[in-house]
């Protein structure tokens, strides 16, 4: 990952659509860097100082821990944060400072906010959030009348100080009073997405999950093979994690629940800790995290936690019970048919990008159309487990 500290040049004429996928992007020949930009969507971080946007996008995307966000200085100027290089997902992160003033003249909102793909906007559940509500009404106003495909998400953060019936009734009010604003400003048909967040848990990954979801097209495609994988593998729950951040890019299509999820990422940073000191083949290698990589945890609840890689910054992982699992031969082989099929969407995904830059075949519905049938079909021939 790189770090950028730059807080003008920003590209006004290019309009980012959705997500670049690094490892395809890296592999073409020639320097495609300037089209991996433009493709790049921006998420902002905004809301109130100390709210704890620098916090979230450290202690997710650059492996902070939490308890060192306590020395972190205020933000003074927009701080720009490129997620590319080591991870799969692409985009790029801005984090503002709380005291901006959408009324300065140097604040160009055509700018900030034509390039947008979602906005997160952080409320400090422990403070006052009456001060925060007016911001967010006045963010969301002025983000939508300049872009209206932005995703609003509201995160009610630092929920780690509160018990649960007052965590419940916080997220019940900010959305009422929230939703009651917008409507007062003419705009009730903007969707605001609420979420419960804290850097001291998995909520915050989680959380950041979902709103990277939201930007990347094929997601229901990735959703319908997880559903495909699962159904003839005998698998329960499945998720494809971007490894370096923890962020799972999809998952089967039943609900999630944080249990499952937090087993998950903890598998991830066994198995990564374990390569650290088992894996190295020599010290020159940078990356753990290879095609040799696969794990298979049995917990004593007669549970088994399956992890396999997918390339070089993916891996699923996948939670069945003991008994699916003595077909492993069958589960191994879907997972390979699982595998070229990820492959080819994002093969495709990216010569449809650099084929016709800014086409509608960048679409969900383009990509799920003719190679949704052609993929089901290469799972679906295996023998489903009884
Ligand atoms: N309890 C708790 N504290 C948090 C959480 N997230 C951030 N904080 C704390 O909140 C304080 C402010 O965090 P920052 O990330 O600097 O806040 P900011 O919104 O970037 O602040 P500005 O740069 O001034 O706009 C720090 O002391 C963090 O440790 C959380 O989830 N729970």
């Amino acid at each position: 990952m790189s770090y950028q500290d730059e807080p003008g040049g920003y590209d006004v004429g290019s309009f980012p659509k959705d997500f670049s996928y690094g490892p395809f992007e890296q592999n073409g020949d020639g320097d495609n860097s300037s089209l991996q930009d433009d493709h790049k969507p921006r998420i902002l971080l905004m809301g109130l100082r100390r709210s704890g946007k620098s916090s979230i996008q450290k202690v997710v995307f650059h492996k902070m821990s939490p308890n060192e966000t306590l020395f972190l200085e205020s933000t003074n100027k927009i701080v720009k944060d490129d997620i590319n290089n080591s991870s799969f997902v692409q985009f790029q992160i801005w984090d503002f400072p709380g005291q901006i003033d959408f009324f300065d003249p140097t604040f160009d909102s055509d700018t900030i906010f034509g390039g947008c793909g979602a906005l997160v906007f952080v409320i400090d559940a422990q403070d006052d959030y009456m001060d925060a509500l007016n911001k967010l009404q006045l963010t969301v106003t002025k983000a939508y009348r300049v872009n209206s495909n932005i995703k609003f998400e509201v995160f009610i953060h630092k929920v780690d100080g509160l018990n649960d019936d007052y965590k419940m009734e916080s997220q019940r009010d900010i959305h009422q009073r929230a939703t009651d604003d917008l409507a007062d400003a003419g705009l009730e048909h903007v969707h605001l997405s609420f979420h419960l967040t804290s850097i001291y848990d998995h909520s915050i990954f989680e959380a950041f999950s979902k709103v990277v979801q939201k930007l990347i097209p094929q997601l229901p495609t990735l959703e319908n093979l997880l559903n495909i994988l699962i159904s003839n593998s005998g698998i329960e729950k499945a998720f494809l994690f971007d490894v370096v951040s923890k962020i799972y890019i999809a998952t089967d299509s039943s609900p999630v629940d944080m249990q499952s999820y937090e087993l998950c990422c903890d598998m991830i940073d066994v198995v990564i800790d374990i390569s650290c000191i088992y894996g190295m083949v020599d010290e020159t290698e940078t990356s753990t995290f290879n095609s040799q990589s696969s794990s298979l945890i049995k917990l004593n609840n007669g549970t088994v936690l399956y992890l396999r890689e997918v390339n070089k910054f993916l891996a699923l992982v996948c939670i069945l019970r003991e008994e699916n699992f003595q077909k492993q031969g069958v589960i191994d082989y879907n997972f390979l048919c699982f595998r070229d099929a990820i492959t080819q969407v994002f093969e495709l995904r990216n010569k449809c990008q650099n084929l016709e830059d800014g086409s509608p075949m960048g679409t969900p519905e383009a990509t799920n159309g003719p190679l949704d049938s052609t993929i089901s079909g290469s799972l679906l021939s295996q023998t489903p487990l009884p």
